[in-house]
């Protein structure tokens, strides 16, 4: 996303003497902050206060940023020349790291200009002292080369720990360019570019407006809702899934453990009192955005009841009490988990979607999967339409060898039972001796809560030749990827040495993952990125992509169910479907009518590329 080079958070200005005395300090619940320059081409950062017109301006000259907690919208600039600290917090990651990475382009770009023009020319110079431009973004030849920069100093350098905290802090230092950091910069995930669609879709997140976004398996809805999350301020955004897994890959926790309501299967009233009473009142009544991945599971009557608790806690009568909602799933997919008997009542059936609800949108684009045959076949078993040509295609997977170098297939198992003894029978199995990774949580009290919401287990047991998954992006260019596959070489001084598909070796380092409280407070996880990956069971796999898998779809009691398992594949070559049977294919009739009602209304509001208008009209 492009910004015109300002940002909006909030900030507090504190000014020392020369002794390290605090002198001054300002304090802005929401400041505006913008680029400037005067016409000696001296940076200035420009703080007002939210539609205040008082300004305060400081040189971008000896500065150092401190960029450890960017991804959580939290920076630190340190002006050394003036003796003064700005503490920035509650930024949109996105702009904020957007807003970083424009001054040190920048100044890169000036320590050379101000090099060729010393302060003689300056005062030779006719221009007048008082003028103030506003910095434009970032040109690619400018960001090209601040990189080239980057990249040359880059190796004679090191992480400079901060002189006030014994941690390593991570410095940009301006003026010092023996100090790399900077470069990190690029390598943050938001480079990675949204298609016209997605772009679409995240405009109309960043208009406050309640949105719901659909699309088949595999369009990006869950990437681009990371991007939503990064584009929003983070003390009130609170990001959510139905499932710990899902949860999980978008950086948020389950919806329930947010809500405070337990499995909302108590009277109205008491979840009332539950929700006042929990730690999760205090951000019911804070957040002003409530993101939902994997909407498809959440139950309605669970939905309706977070609704009226939403207007309870927060004492405002507005729909979901005024908190702006951004939703995101595949009906087409899994469905509620439903009490027995019962049928499972999906959230678009409740009272709290017709009201709350008011922009949907479709993404059609896939991307998990390259190939246009594997995606249209997999776009009709979405409908529960099996072919017989696409039957034929199925079965004819059985025989496929998908393995390499000694990397199996991960099997798909509808029942999760199933998944974890295929998991420790295969282990015990294996000749040699087991190693133990314990993990370290940031509160052992909450252990079990970690286990729940992340997919890294507290207790890995690995031995030599075990088959396992990567559970961190590690390094996309080489195919170190969330959900790659891998198996166990050896142990390198007790540490795993993982073989993957893509070939490359990767010796496993721990790695940190963090849950976000209901209460707002933040827990942590280290473990190294791996978990056992003989078998998964297909609910386990809800939102992943696979890039080995084979399953045996006999016993799925779901709708979506086969659908979920076969859209985690990457390609029909990496997918061996074991018993293949047309009757294990169906889509719930109630999802097949409300995307069919869903679509015209598209069409009503042009919301649907025209090209495609008449064919996903007949597709259902
Ligand atoms: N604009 C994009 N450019 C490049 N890759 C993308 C883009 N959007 C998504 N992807 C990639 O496509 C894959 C699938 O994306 P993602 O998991 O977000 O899909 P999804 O719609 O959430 O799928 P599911 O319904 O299975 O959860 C991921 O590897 C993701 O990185
Ligand atoms: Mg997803």
């Amino acid at each position: 996303m492009e910004t015109d080079g300002s940002l909006i958070c909030s900030a507090t200005i504190e000014w020392l003497n020369t002794l390290g005395v605090l002198i001054k300090k300002r304090t802005y619940k929401t400041a505006v902050l913008r680029l400037t320059r005067n016409n000696f081409r001296d940076m200035f950062v420009e703080v007002r206060a939210d539609k205040g017109k008082e300004v305060t301006r400081l040189q971008l000259k000896g500065v150092r940023v401190l960029n450890r907690y960017m991804s959580e919208g939290k920076s630190s600039i340190i002006f050394n020349e003036v003796k003064c600290t700005m503490l920035l917090s509650n930024a949109p990651p996105a702009n904020l790291i957007n807003f970083m990475k424009i001054i040190f382009i920048k100044m890169t770009g000036q320590t050379e200009q101000s090099l060729k023009n010393p302060l003689r020319e300056k005062l030779l110079s006719n221009k007048s002292l008082g003028g103030v431009q506003e910095i434009s973004p970032a040109t690619i030849a400018e960001i090209d080369k601040a990189k080239e920069k980057a990249s040359s100093v880059s190796r004679v350098t090191t992480t400079t720990p901060s002189p006030s905290n014994s941690r390593k802090r991570k410095l940009i230092n301006q003026n010092t360019p023996s100090i790399p950091k900077a470069k990190k910069l690029y390598a943050n995930p938001t480079i990675r570019n949204l298609t016209a669609e997605q772009n679409k879709v995240l405009e109309m997140a960043l208009s406050q407006k309640n949105i719901f976004f659909t699309g088949s398996a595999g369009t990006g809805k869950s990437f681009l809702l990371k991007r939503i999350i990064a584009a929003l301020p983070p003390d009130t955004t609170i990001a959510t899934a139905s499932t710990g897994v899902a949860a999980c890959h978008i950086g948020g926790i389950t919806l329930h453990q947010f809500a405070g309501i337990g499995l909302g299967h108590a009277t109205l009233d008491r979840c009332f009192s539950m929700a006042s009473q929990s730690a999760a009142a205090s951000t019911w009544r804070k957040i002003k955005h409530l993101v939902i991945d994997e909407i498809s599971m959440v139950d309605g009557d669970y939905f309706d009841k977070i609704e009226a608790v939403a207007r309870h806690v927060r004492k405002n009568d507005r729909p979901f009490g005024g908190i702006q909602l951004i939703l995101c799933g595949d009906f087409l997919q899994l469905p509620p988990v439903s009490k027995q008997e019962q049928k499972a009542k999906f959230c678009f059936e409740s009272e709290a979607w017709k009201k709350c609800v008011h922009f949907s949108f479709e993404l059609q684009q896939v991307h998990r999967q390259k190939d246009p045959a594997f995606v249209k076949i997999l776009n009709s078993i979405r409908i529960g339409r099996v072919t017989e040509d696409i039957a034929n295609t199925l079965k004819a997977t059985s025989l496929q060898k998908i393995e390499n170098d000694g990397i199996l297939a991960t099997r798909l198992c509808s029942h999760i039972n199933e998944a974890n003894a295929i998991n420790n029978s295969q282990l015990a199995c294996l000749p040699g001796e087991s190693q133990i990774f314990m993990a370290q949580d940031s509160d052992p009290m909450v252990s079990q809560t970690l286990d729940k919401q992340l997919p890294v287990p507290g207790r890995l047991e690995l031995k030599v030749g075990a088959q396992v998954m990567l559970l961190k992006n590690i390094n996309i260019a080489n195919g170190l990827v969330n959900g790659a596959r891998g198996v166990i070489v050896k142990f390198v001084d007790d540490v795993p040495l993982v073989h993957f598909r893509a070939g490359e070796h990767y010796l496993a380092k721990m790695e940190k993952w963090s849950i976000k409280s209901s209460g707002g407070s933040m827990f942590f996880r280290k473990q190294i990125p791996l978990k056992l990956a003989w078998a998964f069971s297909i609910h386990k796999s809800q939102g992943l992509t696979l890039d080995c898998v084979e399953m045996s779809l006999g016993r799925v009691f779901d709708s979506g169910q086969a659908y979920v398992a076969l859209s985690r594949a990457q390609s029909l070559q990496s997918l061996r479907v074991l018993d293949f049977n047309v009757n294990q294919v169906w889509a719930n009739t109630t999802v097949l009518e409300f995307y069919k009602r869903f679509r015209r209304n598209l069409q009503q509001m042009d919301m649907i590329p025209l090209g495609r208008k008449m064919k996903s009209a007949n597709k259902l």
